[in-house]
């Protein structure tokens, strides 16, 4: 397929594609998007019809900008303006522009520049590079007004998503570097560049340094909430597919009594599951206590004692026994695999015969031809989160590998990618009555049958990793390095053998480890650390 579609042919797909947006809104009543003052806030979903144009259009504005600015130019600006921007948005936040300038009203450059703390010249240049990014209007020569999006800024927590990325995000920017010098092959959360630049030799991660700040930990909790509401990300793109009845018309569907959303910040999710499944009877939301503190701040009482908040750091034991389902969003992909199969271990105390965890995580797909735009957001999401946590966003292998090495007795139902969503959702049930061979799959579909799926994959682990389990029944983590290390010597053992190997290193390793401050041990992290391409399930095809 050619890399670079025509300029007519471009045209032709923008316009019949804007075109067809515009009658669905119109047939829908709906009011066109504008940066019109006082228009509303609205991020999705929208029908399918208009999802797809809106998919298609954007990839094609893309790439006719892309061409016309042409390959050197569209990396000049691309770097020239990264730096402008983050400056631009920084004295926004800084400043507190956005909440200085009247509401329905004009400004001046200067009485706006005494406000803030400015000088004219300042409050002018910065306005109006802002304004040239479609944030505030200059209606007539000197005069400031809002415009849609710095209304916005003025008015919600968006603002807080602007001080985390310019002040959190941007600055570690550019420590990742250092990071992967001074950390080769780092898998540490506290060795990311997020850490570096904040000071740590190795020994605090993301959450331990914004913690100690309430200031910074409130304006993070905001900013999480808040890329929420962008389309993809709005939970109506996922909440909307969980498959549940909703206790009204198909009462025949199932529907869980209790859900606790672990990492849930400060509960939107858990609020737009209540309102969609009214079957619900109970929704806890658990996260560290000053976020929960934050929530219960927030929290109306138009749940009726439906929504409640419980502080607790997923580093221990869940405490919350028996829910029917455990929703982690965006919550695994802050953690290094070895850390997310620690997190995942301390659920199973709580975890009833047949309780499910239902995971709205992103999994990564290979590039497609046209598909830059929706993988520019993917991969600045992988991107973030190696920046913040020596972390990443999963591919679907890589969830199947992570339930492996957290517990084979974890079985990964289902992974489906609703319409749209930037988000999918995993399903999986915890089967007590574990034998040690058992495939995580429940469907009985293998893997690579599956793989070809558009939308639905049952996941099974490929068959590599299911011999590898027959050969011990301790851990899978714990002899995945050993088992590496002895095939590599010794091709074609007898299983038999093997396990004995295995078993004694295993002791001997059992012997030797010690813990760090989220109970994830020595070993497993450097066991990572040197296996990490091992620990990769690979597909057979
Ligand atoms: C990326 S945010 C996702 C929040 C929310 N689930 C959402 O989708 O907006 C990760 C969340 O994990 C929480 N978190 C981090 N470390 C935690 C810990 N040790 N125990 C409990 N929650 C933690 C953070 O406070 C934050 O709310």
């Amino acid at each position: 397929m050619a890399l670079t579609r025509s300029l007519p042919q471009l045209a032709h797909i923008i316009s019949a594609h804007a075109n067809s947006i515009h009658d669905d809104y119109q047939s829908c009543g709906i009011q066109q998007p504008s940066f019109e003052c006082g228009t509303s806030h609205y991020a999705g979903p929208y029908t399918s019809q208009v999802e797809n144009s809106r998919a298609e259009l954007l990839e094609a504005i893309d790439e006719l900008r892309s061409l016309i600015v042409g390959p050197a130019g569209h990396v000049f600006f691309m770097s020239f303006m990264g730096p402008a921007w983050t400056a631009t948005l920084n004295v926004l936040y800084k400043f507190q522009i956005p909440k200085h300038v009247p509401l329905g009203d004009f400004i001046s450059y200067r009485d706006l520049g005494a406000k803030c703390g400015l000088s004219e010249v300042n409050a002018r240049r910065y306005v109006r590079s802002a304004i040239s990014f479609r944030i505030f209007s200059e209606p007539c020569p000197g005069r400031v007004q809002h415009n849609a999006a710095s209304a916005i800024l003025a008015t919600t927590t968006l603002h807080d998503w602007i001080g985390t990325a310019t002040e959190d995000l941007a600055p570690s920017a550019l420590k990742v570097s250092e990071s992967m010098i001074k950390f080769p092959g780092g898998v540490e959360p506290a060795e990311s560049a997020f850490a570096i630049a904040n000071g740590s030799k190795g020994d605090k991660d993301l959450f331990t340094i914004v913690s100690d700040q309430p200031e910074r930990m409130e304006r993070f909790a905001n900013a999480m909430a808040w890329s929420m509401k962008v389309p993809g990300m709005e939970p109506a793109y996922t909440v909307n597919h969980l498959g549940w009845g909703n206790g009204r018309k198909t009462k025949s569907r199932w529907c869980p009594r209790v859900i606790v959303d672990v990492g849930g910040g400060t509960g939107t999710l858990c609020k737009a599951i209540l309102q969609a499944y009214v079957g619900i009877e109970k929704a806890i939301v658990e996260d560290l206590p000053d976020v929960i503190a934050q929530g219960v701040a927030q929290a109306s009482s138009d749940f009726k004692g439906r929504l409640e908040f419980h502080g607790y750091n997923f580093f221990t034991e869940q405490s919350i026994k028996n829910a029917d389902v455990y929703i982690w969003r965006c919550v695994l992909h802050d953690w290094p695999d070895s850390y997310a199969a620690k997190i995942l271990k301390n659920q199973i105390p709580a975890l009833k015969p047949g309780a499910r965890l239902l995971l709205l995580e992103r999994c990564l797909e290979d590039p497609k031809p046209f598909g830059h735009v929706s993988d520019q957001f993917a991969m600045s999401c992988d991107i973030l989160m190696h920046l913040c946590a020596n972390a990443k966003e999963r591919s679907r292998d890589d969830w199947v590998a992570l339930f492996a090495l957290a517990d084979q007795r974890f079985r990964i139902k289902s992974i489906t990618t609703p319409p749209h969503s930037a988000l999918s959702i995993i399903e999986v049930t915890w089967d007590e009555k574990d034998e040690a061979v058992s495939p995580v799959c429940s469907f009985g579909e293998s893997y690579q049958q599956c793989r070809g799926a558009s939308n639905r994959h049952m996941i099974s682990p490929p068959p590599e990793v299911r011999r590898l389990k027959k050969l011990s029944s301790t851990p899978y983590s714990s002899i995945e390095p050993e088992v590496n290390k002895y095939q590599k010597g010794k091709p074609g053992q007898d299983p038999k053998q093997d396990r004995e190997v295995i078993s004694r290193s295993v002791v001997d390793r059992a012997r030797s480890t010690r813990s760090n401050r989220h109970g994830v041990r020595e070993d497993e992290r450097s066991g990572l650390r040197s296996d990490q391409d091992q620990l990769t399930p690979k597909s057979n095809s």
